[in-house]
């Protein structure tokens, strides 16, 4: 199994390879792409950590070295917010950035798994998308939004708030990844139950978290770390899929022929060919209902603007 990292000099990109490099199966490959001329020497750096996973890194303009069999790739390349920014503002930059590495993988590994890490998340997904069809080689069950960063919060903050093992805290985070998109079905969560005043701040914080992160590192970026863990999750899942595990099961924002949108981040069951089948997210709540309605003005506009863009 090959994996590839896109922006693996980067916060995230170092991070996801550094547990990448841990975590592979034995007898995997990791190929570390960045534009950033140290790619190499993160490399080089990561291949001295005895695990049976081969480290390559490769830095320049052009990724295809990095690309070529790669079965899963994962793309942190662009830029990152800083306090007062929204992530519609790297919309400029980053949009321009996933398609140039997309072209890439359509032309170097065009059956590859695509993970999009890079935001506006709603927006890069849908740019992605356009490229592969454009190339003639789009597959809707190979292409990914990576949203696995608010599972693991609302995780975390559940299991903070009650008292509970977080190992134990499983929950469906669904819609996009940005503010009012992000929407935790907290009334699904097992064994326990929410005041309204609870459902109410939860939901507010953890649409909000990475504002938190930004905040907190006060313009020296966004989360990395928790992101790097969180990409790390999906990648695994994405490999244990390929390699015919069963009831692998994660969110993710695909286009998974929703009622919703054109693309809505969703349980989906992974498998050989990536999206096995899209699973239904079940019953929700009449807040989780209103919340869900509210937000696809703003998501659809999200991902016109992906779709516009290309074209
Ligand atoms: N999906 C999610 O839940 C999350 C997404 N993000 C997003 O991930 C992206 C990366 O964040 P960080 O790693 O913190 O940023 P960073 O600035 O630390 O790293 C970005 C890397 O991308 C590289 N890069 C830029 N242009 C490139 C190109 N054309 N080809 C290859 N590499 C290129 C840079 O050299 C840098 O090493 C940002 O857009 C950020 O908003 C961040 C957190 C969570
Ligand atoms: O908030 C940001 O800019 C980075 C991100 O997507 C997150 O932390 O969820």
């Amino acid at each position: 199994m090959k994996v590839a990292v896109l922006g693996a000099a980067g916060g995230i990109g170092q991070a996801l390879a550094l547990l990448l490099k841990t975590q592979l199966p034995a007898g995997s490959k990791l190929s570390l792409y960045d534009i950033a001329p140290v790619t190499p020497g993160v490399a080089v750096d990561l291949s001295h950590i005895p695990t049976a996973v081969e480290v390559k890194g490769f830095a320049g303009e052009d990724p295809t070295a990095a690309l070529e069999g790669a079965d899963v790739v994962l793309i942190s390349a662009g830029v990152a917010r800083k306090p007062g920014m929204d992530r519609s503002d790297l919309f400029n930059i980053n949009a321009g950035i996933v398609r140039n590495l997309v072209e890439k993988c359509a032309a170097a590994c065009p059956k590859a798994l695509i993970g999009i890490i890079t935001n506006p998340v709603n927006t890069t997904v849908a740019i992605a998308a356009e490229v592969l069809k454009a190339a003639g080689v789009y597959d809707k069950n190979r292409l990914f939004g990576i949203t696995t960063l608010d599972v693991i919060r609302s995780e975390t903050f559940i299991a903070e708030a009650k008292g509970l093992n977080v190992d134990d805290v499983k929950i469906n985070v669904i819609g996009g990844h940005s503010g009012v998109t992000i929407l935790p079905l907290l009334s699904q969560v097992q064994g326990v139950s929410f005041s309204d005043e609870e459902v109410a701040a939860l939901t507010t914080r953890i649409q909000n978290a990475g504002t938190e992160v930004v905040e907190a590192k006060a313009g020296g970026g966004s989360a990395t770390l928790s992101m790097g863990q969180a990409a790390c999750r999906f990648g695994l899942s994405l490999v244990r899929g390929l390699q015919g595990e069963e009831n692998v099961i994660e969110c993710a924002y695909v286009d998974g022929g929703s009622e919703h949108a054109d693309f809505f981040a969703q349980p989906i069951l992974l498998g050989k060919n990536g999206v096995e089948s899209v699973l239904a997210y079940g019953e929700v709540s009449e807040f989780e209902a209103n919340a869900r309605d509210a937000m696809l003005d703003t998501l659809k506009a999200d991902i016109v603007l992906g779709v516009e863009f290309v074209k």
